[in-house]
Protein backbone atom coordinates (compact mmCIF):
# COMPACT_ATOMS: atom_id res chain seq x y z
CA UNK A 1 0.00 0.00 0.00
CA UNK A 2 2.88 2.33 0.83
CA UNK A 3 3.89 1.78 -3.09
CA UNK A 4 0.66 2.77 -4.18
CA UNK A 5 0.87 6.01 -2.21
CA UNK A 6 4.66 6.77 -3.40
CA UNK A 7 3.40 6.27 -7.11
CA UNK A 8 0.36 8.34 -7.05
CA UNK A 9 2.83 10.80 -4.81
CA UNK A 10 5.15 10.88 -7.77
CA UNK A 11 2.67 11.63 -10.70
CA UNK A 12 1.62 14.21 -8.05
CA UNK A 13 4.32 15.73 -7.98
CA UNK A 14 6.03 15.40 -11.25
CA UNK A 15 2.76 17.44 -12.24
CA UNK A 16 3.61 19.97 -9.92
CA UNK A 17 7.05 20.06 -10.53
CA UNK A 18 6.21 21.31 -14.25
CA UNK A 19 4.42 23.80 -12.59
CA UNK A 20 6.72 24.77 -10.34
CA UNK A 21 9.23 24.93 -13.08
CA UNK A 22 7.09 27.05 -15.41
CA UNK A 23 5.78 28.67 -12.51
CA UNK A 24 9.49 29.85 -11.23
CA UNK A 25 9.87 31.15 -14.72
CA UNK A 26 7.16 33.90 -13.82
CA UNK A 27 7.18 36.86 -10.89
CA UNK A 28 5.83 34.96 -7.58
CA UNK A 29 2.42 36.60 -7.28
CA UNK A 30 1.75 39.60 -4.82
CA UNK A 31 0.69 38.21 -1.67
CA UNK A 32 -2.76 38.99 -1.58
CA UNK A 33 -2.61 41.51 1.46
CA UNK A 34 -6.50 41.04 2.46
CA UNK A 35 -7.52 40.27 5.84
CA UNK A 36 -10.31 38.97 7.66
CA UNK A 37 -11.46 41.90 9.77
CA UNK A 38 -12.69 42.88 12.84
CA UNK A 39 -15.90 45.11 13.54
CA UNK A 40 -13.74 48.02 14.18
CA UNK A 41 -12.01 47.26 10.41
CA UNK A 42 -9.03 46.23 12.01
CA UNK A 43 -7.13 43.28 10.39
CA UNK A 44 -7.03 39.97 12.60
CA UNK A 45 -4.09 37.59 12.25
CA UNK A 46 -5.51 34.32 13.39
CA UNK A 47 -4.03 31.81 14.79
CA UNK A 48 -5.22 28.77 16.66
CA UNK A 49 -6.27 25.32 16.50
CA UNK A 50 -8.76 22.90 15.35
CA UNK A 51 -11.32 21.57 18.17
CA UNK A 52 -11.52 18.56 17.68
CA UNK A 53 -11.43 15.69 15.78
CA UNK A 54 -13.30 13.97 18.76
CA UNK A 55 -16.43 15.84 17.22
CA UNK A 56 -16.70 13.67 14.72
CA UNK A 57 -16.98 10.33 16.80
CA UNK A 58 -19.08 11.65 20.03
CA UNK A 59 -22.95 11.11 20.07
CA UNK A 60 -23.64 14.62 20.55
CA UNK A 61 -21.31 16.17 18.11
CA UNK A 62 -19.33 17.89 20.07
CA UNK A 63 -15.50 18.29 20.75
CA UNK A 64 -14.31 16.33 24.20
CA UNK A 65 -13.69 20.06 25.54
CA UNK A 66 -13.38 21.62 28.77
CA UNK A 67 -13.19 25.49 30.02
CA UNK A 68 -10.03 24.48 31.68
CA UNK A 69 -8.61 23.25 28.17
CA UNK A 70 -9.32 26.53 26.36
CA UNK A 71 -7.81 28.13 29.47
CA UNK A 72 -4.77 26.34 29.46
CA UNK A 73 -4.40 26.66 25.78
CA UNK A 74 -4.60 30.56 25.89
CA UNK A 75 -2.15 30.33 29.05
CA UNK A 76 0.19 28.45 27.12
CA UNK A 77 0.51 29.37 23.82
CA UNK A 78 -1.98 32.73 23.66
CA UNK A 79 -4.19 31.99 20.99
CA UNK A 80 -6.80 34.10 19.60
CA UNK A 81 -8.76 31.70 17.11
CA UNK A 82 -10.59 28.38 16.91
CA UNK A 83 -12.01 26.54 14.29
CA UNK A 84 -14.73 24.70 15.86
CA UNK A 85 -15.96 21.47 14.26
CA UNK A 86 -20.10 21.54 13.89
CA UNK A 87 -21.90 17.91 12.73
CA UNK A 88 -24.34 18.54 10.08
CA UNK A 89 -25.80 15.14 11.74
CA UNK A 90 -26.14 17.01 15.32
CA UNK A 91 -27.57 20.05 13.63
CA UNK A 92 -30.47 18.60 11.79
CA UNK A 93 -31.31 15.30 13.01
CA UNK A 94 -33.92 15.05 10.97
CA UNK A 95 -35.28 17.05 7.55
CA UNK A 96 -35.81 20.18 8.47
CA UNK A 97 -35.72 19.94 12.43
CA UNK A 98 -32.61 21.21 13.63
CA UNK A 99 -31.56 21.25 17.29
CA UNK A 100 -31.67 24.05 19.19
CA UNK A 101 -30.15 22.14 22.52
CA UNK A 102 -27.18 21.08 20.32
CA UNK A 103 -26.73 24.81 19.42
CA UNK A 104 -26.97 25.63 23.16
CA UNK A 105 -24.41 23.54 24.12
CA UNK A 106 -22.30 24.88 21.16
CA UNK A 107 -22.95 28.32 22.35
CA UNK A 108 -21.90 27.47 26.17
CA UNK A 109 -18.20 26.35 24.29
CA UNK A 110 -17.86 29.53 22.65
CA UNK A 111 -18.78 31.54 25.56
CA UNK A 112 -15.66 29.98 26.84
CA UNK A 113 -13.47 31.64 23.73
CA UNK A 114 -15.42 34.70 23.87
CA UNK A 115 -14.27 35.59 27.27
CA UNK A 116 -11.01 34.79 26.84
CA UNK A 117 -11.19 37.05 23.27
CA UNK A 118 -11.09 34.32 20.98
CA UNK A 119 -12.59 34.40 17.59
CA UNK A 120 -14.19 31.48 16.92
CA UNK A 121 -15.16 30.01 13.30
CA UNK A 122 -17.70 27.31 12.71
CA UNK A 123 -16.63 24.60 10.79
CA UNK A 124 -19.41 22.34 9.15
CA UNK A 125 -17.22 19.38 9.32
CA UNK A 126 -17.31 16.27 7.02
CA UNK A 127 -15.10 13.84 6.18
CA UNK A 128 -15.96 10.75 4.01
CA UNK A 129 -19.49 12.28 3.71
CA UNK A 130 -20.96 10.83 6.78
CA UNK A 131 -20.54 7.86 9.78
CA UNK A 132 -23.34 5.99 7.75
CA UNK A 133 -21.11 4.86 4.72
CA UNK A 134 -21.06 2.01 6.74
CA UNK A 135 -23.18 -0.26 8.83
CA UNK A 136 -20.70 -0.12 11.73
CA UNK A 137 -20.43 3.49 11.66
CA UNK A 138 -16.43 2.90 11.62
CA UNK A 139 -15.65 5.64 9.05
CA UNK A 140 -17.29 9.09 7.64
CA UNK A 141 -18.37 11.62 10.16
CA UNK A 142 -20.74 14.63 9.17
CA UNK A 143 -23.80 14.23 7.42
CA UNK A 144 -27.08 12.51 8.53
CA UNK A 145 -27.91 9.35 8.03
CA UNK A 146 -31.55 10.76 6.44
CA UNK A 147 -28.94 12.71 3.79
CA UNK A 148 -26.96 9.40 2.76
CA UNK A 149 -28.22 8.01 -0.20
CA UNK A 150 -25.64 5.44 -1.72
CA UNK A 151 -28.13 3.44 -3.45
CA UNK A 152 -27.21 -0.20 -2.36
CA UNK A 153 -23.61 0.58 -4.15
CA UNK A 154 -20.76 -1.34 -1.55
CA UNK A 155 -18.64 0.20 1.10
CA UNK A 156 -15.53 -2.20 1.74
CA UNK A 157 -15.08 -1.75 4.92
CA UNK A 158 -11.73 -2.62 6.45
CA UNK A 159 -9.65 -0.05 4.10
CA UNK A 160 -6.13 -0.02 4.67
CA UNK A 161 -6.24 3.85 5.03
CA UNK A 162 -8.81 5.93 6.06
CA UNK A 163 -8.39 8.03 2.40
CA UNK A 164 -9.57 5.24 -0.04
CA UNK A 165 -13.30 4.76 1.69
CA UNK A 166 -13.94 8.16 -0.54
CA UNK A 167 -12.79 5.79 -3.89
CA UNK A 168 -15.67 3.53 -2.76
CA UNK A 169 -19.03 3.11 -4.82
CA UNK A 170 -20.98 3.76 -2.07
CA UNK A 171 -19.57 6.76 -0.80
CA UNK A 172 -18.87 8.58 -4.55
CA UNK A 173 -22.62 7.36 -4.90
CA UNK A 174 -23.45 9.67 -1.64
CA UNK A 175 -21.69 12.53 -2.88
CA UNK A 176 -22.90 12.13 -6.19
CA UNK A 177 -26.53 12.50 -4.93
CA UNK A 178 -25.88 15.46 -2.99
CA UNK A 179 -24.58 17.23 -5.37
CA UNK A 180 -27.44 16.11 -7.77
CA UNK A 181 -24.90 14.38 -10.52
CA UNK A 182 -27.43 11.96 -10.17
CA UNK A 183 -30.39 14.13 -10.80
CA UNK A 184 -32.14 12.14 -8.55
CA UNK A 185 -32.02 14.47 -5.03
CA UNK A 186 -31.91 18.49 -5.89
CA UNK A 187 -32.95 18.67 -2.66
CA UNK A 188 -29.89 18.08 -0.47
CA UNK A 189 -28.16 21.19 -1.23
CA UNK A 190 -30.50 23.40 -0.40
CA UNK A 191 -31.72 21.51 3.21
CA UNK A 192 -27.86 21.68 3.62
CA UNK A 193 -27.69 25.63 3.07
CA UNK A 194 -31.15 25.97 5.25
CA UNK A 195 -29.04 24.60 7.88
CA UNK A 196 -26.29 26.83 7.56
CA UNK A 197 -29.04 29.82 7.95
CA UNK A 198 -30.21 27.89 11.16
CA UNK A 199 -26.97 28.00 12.35
CA UNK A 200 -26.30 31.90 11.32
CA UNK A 201 -29.65 32.90 12.74
CA UNK A 202 -28.50 31.18 16.13
CA UNK A 203 -25.14 32.82 16.16
CA UNK A 204 -24.87 35.87 14.20
CA UNK A 205 -24.79 38.50 17.65
CA UNK A 206 -22.59 36.76 18.98
CA UNK A 207 -19.52 38.55 19.19
CA UNK A 208 -16.70 35.73 19.36
CA UNK A 209 -18.51 34.25 16.09
CA UNK A 210 -16.25 36.01 13.16
CA UNK A 211 -17.77 33.19 10.46
CA UNK A 212 -18.62 29.79 8.90
CA UNK A 213 -16.36 27.81 7.70
CA UNK A 214 -18.88 26.25 4.62
CA UNK A 215 -18.03 22.62 4.40
CA UNK A 216 -14.77 20.66 5.17
CA UNK A 217 -12.51 19.60 2.12
CA UNK A 218 -15.48 18.97 -0.44
CA UNK A 219 -15.18 16.05 -2.73
CA UNK A 220 -16.82 15.96 -6.07
CA UNK A 221 -17.62 12.10 -5.69
CA UNK A 222 -17.29 11.03 -9.81
CA UNK A 223 -17.06 15.08 -10.50
CA UNK A 224 -13.29 16.41 -10.01
CA UNK A 225 -11.40 19.57 -10.18
CA UNK A 226 -12.44 22.66 -11.93
CA UNK A 227 -15.68 20.94 -12.89
CA UNK A 228 -16.50 20.23 -9.77
CA UNK A 229 -15.41 23.43 -8.07
CA UNK A 230 -16.82 25.76 -10.18
CA UNK A 231 -20.22 23.56 -11.21
CA UNK A 232 -22.01 21.61 -8.17
CA UNK A 233 -19.50 23.21 -5.45
CA UNK A 234 -20.23 26.84 -6.27
CA UNK A 235 -23.30 26.08 -6.52
CA UNK A 236 -23.86 25.02 -3.32
CA UNK A 237 -21.72 27.97 -2.22
CA UNK A 238 -23.89 30.31 -3.59
CA UNK A 239 -27.25 29.04 -2.30
CA UNK A 240 -25.77 28.96 1.36
CA UNK A 241 -23.97 32.39 1.19
CA UNK A 242 -27.35 33.67 0.27
CA UNK A 243 -29.09 31.87 2.62
CA UNK A 244 -26.60 33.10 5.44
CA UNK A 245 -27.01 36.04 4.39
CA UNK A 246 -30.80 36.17 4.88
CA UNK A 247 -30.00 36.52 8.86
CA UNK A 248 -26.62 37.44 8.88
CA UNK A 249 -25.38 40.46 6.93
CA UNK A 250 -21.59 40.61 8.87
CA UNK A 251 -20.13 37.41 9.93
CA UNK A 252 -17.42 36.53 7.28
CA UNK A 253 -17.95 33.46 5.29
CA UNK A 254 -14.81 30.82 4.46
CA UNK A 255 -14.97 28.53 0.99
CA UNK A 256 -12.40 25.72 1.12
CA UNK A 257 -11.54 24.33 -2.46
CA UNK A 258 -11.28 20.78 -2.70
CA UNK A 259 -9.08 18.73 -0.53
CA UNK A 260 -7.62 16.55 -3.35
CA UNK A 261 -5.06 18.18 -5.15
CA UNK A 262 -4.92 21.39 -3.58
CA UNK A 263 -3.69 20.60 -0.10
CA UNK A 264 -0.66 19.04 -1.88
CA UNK A 265 -0.38 22.49 -3.82
CA UNK A 266 -2.15 21.85 -7.17
CA UNK A 267 -4.01 24.72 -8.04
CA UNK A 268 -7.89 25.08 -7.45
CA UNK A 269 -10.42 26.58 -9.91
CA UNK A 270 -12.68 27.87 -7.36
CA UNK A 271 -13.94 31.20 -8.92
CA UNK A 272 -15.29 34.58 -7.70
CA UNK A 273 -18.00 34.69 -5.32
CA UNK A 274 -20.42 38.03 -4.91
CA UNK A 275 -21.39 38.84 -1.01
CA UNK A 276 -24.62 40.28 -1.24
CA UNK A 277 -24.17 42.11 2.28
CA UNK A 278 -24.43 45.29 0.88
CA UNK A 279 -21.28 46.60 2.21
CA UNK A 280 -17.49 45.42 1.50
CA UNK A 281 -17.71 42.03 0.86
CA UNK A 282 -16.63 39.37 3.65
CA UNK A 283 -16.08 36.07 1.92
CA UNK A 284 -12.59 34.71 2.87
CA UNK A 285 -11.09 31.54 1.18
CA UNK A 286 -9.82 28.66 3.63
CA UNK A 287 -7.32 26.19 2.04
CA UNK A 288 -5.80 23.52 3.89
CA UNK A 289 -1.57 21.92 3.62
CA UNK A 290 -0.67 18.95 3.92
CA UNK A 291 3.03 18.48 2.36
CA UNK A 292 2.48 15.45 -0.31
CA UNK A 293 6.17 14.35 0.92
CA UNK A 294 5.18 13.85 4.32
CA UNK A 295 1.43 12.77 3.48
CA UNK A 296 3.81 9.74 2.12
CA UNK A 297 5.45 8.47 5.09
CA UNK A 298 8.50 10.93 4.75
CA UNK A 299 10.11 13.53 7.41
CA UNK A 300 11.05 17.22 6.95
CA UNK A 301 14.59 16.31 6.78
CA UNK A 302 17.47 15.42 4.32
CA UNK A 303 16.37 15.40 1.14
CA UNK A 304 12.20 15.14 1.73
CA UNK A 305 12.91 18.86 3.06
CA UNK A 306 13.79 20.18 -0.16
CA UNK A 307 11.10 18.51 -1.72
CA UNK A 308 9.03 19.36 0.78
CA UNK A 309 10.03 22.84 0.44
CA UNK A 310 9.70 22.74 -3.60
CA UNK A 311 5.71 22.16 -2.75
CA UNK A 312 5.19 24.72 -0.36
CA UNK A 313 6.33 27.18 -3.29
CA UNK A 314 3.78 25.53 -5.46
CA UNK A 315 1.11 25.44 -2.71
CA UNK A 316 1.86 29.25 -1.67
CA UNK A 317 1.64 30.48 -5.50
CA UNK A 318 -1.63 28.82 -6.80
CA UNK A 319 -3.24 30.31 -3.10
CA UNK A 320 -1.83 33.30 -3.75
CA UNK A 321 -3.01 32.99 -6.98
CA UNK A 322 -6.83 31.81 -6.33
CA UNK A 323 -7.41 34.39 -3.70
CA UNK A 324 -6.77 37.26 -6.00
CA UNK A 325 -9.11 35.56 -8.18
CA UNK A 326 -11.52 35.20 -5.60
CA UNK A 327 -10.44 39.16 -4.07
CA UNK A 328 -10.91 37.38 -0.75
CA UNK A 329 -8.27 37.16 2.25
CA UNK A 330 -6.62 33.46 2.96
CA UNK A 331 -7.56 31.32 6.16
CA UNK A 332 -5.25 28.10 6.43
CA UNK A 333 -8.12 26.06 7.85
CA UNK A 334 -5.64 23.14 8.51
CA UNK A 335 -2.01 21.70 8.61
CA UNK A 336 -0.72 19.67 10.68
CA UNK A 337 2.09 16.82 11.52
CA UNK A 338 2.81 13.79 14.12
CA UNK A 339 5.54 16.31 16.09
CA UNK A 340 7.21 12.85 17.31
CA UNK A 341 8.49 13.05 13.64
CA UNK A 342 11.87 14.19 12.79
CA UNK A 343 11.92 17.28 11.80
CA UNK A 344 8.36 17.97 12.56
CA UNK A 345 8.83 21.18 14.95
CA UNK A 346 10.82 22.77 11.72
CA UNK A 347 7.79 22.46 9.06
CA UNK A 348 5.81 24.20 11.89
CA UNK A 349 7.80 26.97 12.05
CA UNK A 350 8.44 27.14 8.42
CA UNK A 351 4.66 27.35 7.56
CA UNK A 352 3.81 30.01 10.42
CA UNK A 353 6.71 32.24 8.70
CA UNK A 354 5.08 31.41 5.27
CA UNK A 355 1.64 32.66 7.20
CA UNK A 356 3.00 35.59 8.97
CA UNK A 357 4.51 36.77 5.10
CA UNK A 358 1.31 36.28 3.55
CA UNK A 359 -1.10 37.74 5.15
CA UNK A 360 -2.68 34.17 6.10
CA UNK A 361 -4.35 33.51 9.09
CA UNK A 362 -3.82 29.41 10.57
CA UNK A 363 -5.22 27.02 12.53
CA UNK A 364 -3.22 23.91 13.49
CA UNK A 365 -4.95 20.21 13.17
CA UNK A 366 -5.17 19.60 15.52
CA UNK A 367 -5.82 20.40 19.29
CA UNK A 368 -7.12 16.92 20.25
CA UNK A 369 -4.28 15.14 22.68
CA UNK A 370 -2.07 12.92 20.78
CA UNK A 371 1.35 12.81 19.06
CA UNK A 372 -0.02 15.51 16.62
CA UNK A 373 -1.51 17.99 18.92
CA UNK A 374 0.12 20.36 21.67
CA UNK A 375 -0.32 18.13 24.67
CA UNK A 376 -0.21 14.09 24.87
CA UNK A 377 -1.20 12.18 27.82
CA UNK A 378 -1.30 16.03 29.57
CA UNK A 379 2.07 17.17 29.08
CA UNK A 380 2.93 19.68 26.75
CA UNK A 381 5.13 18.36 23.49
CA UNK A 382 7.20 19.94 21.59
CA UNK A 383 4.59 22.10 19.65
CA UNK A 384 3.71 24.15 22.54
CA UNK A 385 7.17 25.97 21.86
CA UNK A 386 6.38 26.15 18.48
CA UNK A 387 3.23 27.52 18.58
CA UNK A 388 3.69 30.31 21.65
CA UNK A 389 5.13 32.37 18.61
CA UNK A 390 4.81 36.10 19.37
CA UNK A 391 2.47 37.81 16.51
CA UNK A 392 -0.01 40.77 15.92
CA UNK A 393 -3.62 39.60 16.78
CA UNK A 394 -4.84 42.73 15.73
CA UNK A 395 -3.45 45.56 13.31
CA UNK A 396 -4.59 49.07 13.15
CA UNK A 397 -4.03 49.03 9.51
CA UNK A 398 -3.07 46.96 6.32
CA UNK A 399 -0.89 44.80 7.69
CA UNK A 400 2.12 45.05 4.51
CA UNK A 401 4.49 42.07 6.33
CA UNK A 402 5.02 40.27 9.58
CA UNK A 403 8.30 39.03 10.30
CA UNK A 404 9.29 37.06 13.77
CA UNK A 405 12.74 37.02 14.22
CA UNK A 406 14.09 34.75 16.53
CA UNK A 407 17.61 34.80 16.77
CA UNK A 408 17.17 38.95 17.21
CA UNK A 409 14.33 38.14 18.97
CA UNK A 410 12.59 41.30 17.06
CA UNK A 411 8.80 41.20 15.71
CA UNK A 412 8.60 43.44 12.77
CA UNK A 413 5.00 44.82 11.77
CA UNK A 414 4.89 46.47 8.94
CA UNK A 415 1.40 48.37 7.76
CA UNK A 416 -0.26 50.84 6.46
CA UNK A 417 -2.20 52.32 9.50
CA UNK A 418 -5.66 53.97 9.44
CA UNK A 419 -8.00 55.03 11.77
CA UNK A 420 -9.27 51.39 13.06
CA UNK A 421 -7.62 51.30 16.24
CA UNK A 422 -4.14 50.21 18.30
CA UNK A 423 -2.10 47.05 17.17
CA UNK A 424 -2.25 44.34 19.65
CA UNK A 425 0.33 41.60 20.36
CA UNK A 426 0.51 38.91 22.00
CA UNK A 427 4.23 38.11 23.42
CA UNK A 428 5.10 34.86 25.09
CA UNK A 429 6.98 34.87 28.44
CA UNK A 430 9.52 32.24 26.92
CA UNK A 431 11.38 35.25 24.60
CA UNK A 432 9.49 38.23 26.23
CA UNK A 433 9.88 37.17 29.79
CA UNK A 434 9.04 40.97 31.22
CA UNK A 435 6.97 42.07 28.22
CA UNK A 436 8.05 44.04 25.10
CA UNK A 437 8.88 47.61 23.80
CA UNK A 438 7.67 49.31 20.87
CA UNK A 439 9.56 51.74 18.41
CA UNK A 440 6.80 53.79 17.65
CA UNK A 441 3.87 55.23 19.21
CA UNK A 442 2.54 54.45 22.55
CA UNK A 443 2.57 50.67 24.16
CA UNK A 444 0.50 49.28 27.29
CA UNK A 445 1.39 45.87 28.39
CA UNK A 446 -1.55 43.40 30.04
CA UNK A 447 0.92 41.10 31.93
CA UNK A 448 -2.33 38.73 32.60
CA UNK A 449 -2.66 38.11 29.17
CA UNK A 450 0.76 38.95 28.07
CA UNK A 451 -0.77 41.40 25.28
CA UNK A 452 1.12 45.04 23.93
CA UNK A 453 -1.42 47.44 23.16
CA UNK A 454 0.42 50.21 20.59
CA UNK A 455 -1.18 53.20 19.65
CA UNK A 456 0.39 55.16 16.83
CA UNK A 457 -0.89 57.42 14.24
CA UNK A 458 -3.29 56.50 11.88
CA UNK A 459 -1.75 57.54 8.01
CA UNK A 460 1.06 56.29 6.77
CA UNK A 461 3.63 52.88 6.27
CA UNK A 462 5.02 51.93 9.75
CA UNK A 463 7.51 49.91 10.71
CA UNK A 464 6.22 48.43 13.96
CA UNK A 465 9.12 46.72 15.91
CA UNK A 466 8.37 44.98 18.76
CA UNK A 467 11.11 43.91 21.38
CA UNK A 468 11.99 42.75 24.95
CA UNK A 469 11.02 45.03 27.56
C1 LIG B 1 -9.27 11.39 -1.20
N1 LIG B 1 -9.67 12.55 -0.44
C2 LIG B 1 -10.88 13.21 -0.82
C3 LIG B 1 -8.92 13.00 0.62
C4 LIG B 1 -7.71 12.40 0.92
C5 LIG B 1 -6.94 12.87 2.00
C6 LIG B 1 -7.42 13.92 2.77
C7 LIG B 1 -6.59 14.39 3.92
O1 LIG B 1 -5.56 13.84 4.19
N2 LIG B 1 -7.03 15.47 4.63
C8 LIG B 1 -6.16 16.04 5.64
C9 LIG B 1 -6.76 16.05 7.00
N3 LIG B 1 -8.04 16.72 7.02
C10 LIG B 1 -8.98 15.89 7.73
C11 LIG B 1 -9.93 16.66 8.58
O2 LIG B 1 -10.48 17.70 7.80
C12 LIG B 1 -8.13 14.96 8.54
O3 LIG B 1 -8.85 13.83 8.96
C13 LIG B 1 -7.03 14.68 7.56
O4 LIG B 1 -5.92 14.14 8.19
C14 LIG B 1 -8.64 14.51 2.49
C15 LIG B 1 -9.39 14.05 1.41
Amino acid sequence: MKRLRWVAGAVVLAVLAGGGVAAATRDAPRPAGRYVTDDDGRALILHGFNTASSAKSTPDGLPELSEADVEREYRDMGTNFVRFLLQWRAVEPSPGTYDMKYLDKVAERIAWYRTRGYHVMLDMHQDLWGNGITPSKVAGNGAPQWATFMDGLPVAAGQPMWELYYLEPGVIRAFDNFWNTTGGHPDLMDRYARAWKAVADRFKDDPAVIGYDLMNEPWGGSVQGAAFETGPLAALYRKTIAEIRSVDPDSWIFLEPQAVGVNWGLPSALPYFDDPRGGPARIAFAPHLYPLPLDLGDDYTAGSREWTDRTLGWWRENILRTAERMKAPILLGEFGLDMTRPGAADLVERILDLTDENAMGRAYWSRDPGSWGPYDKGRAGPLVGVYARPYPRAVGGVPVRVVWDEKAVKLTITFDANETGPTEVYLPAATFPKGGEASLGTAAWDAGKRILTVTTKTSGRLDLVITPA
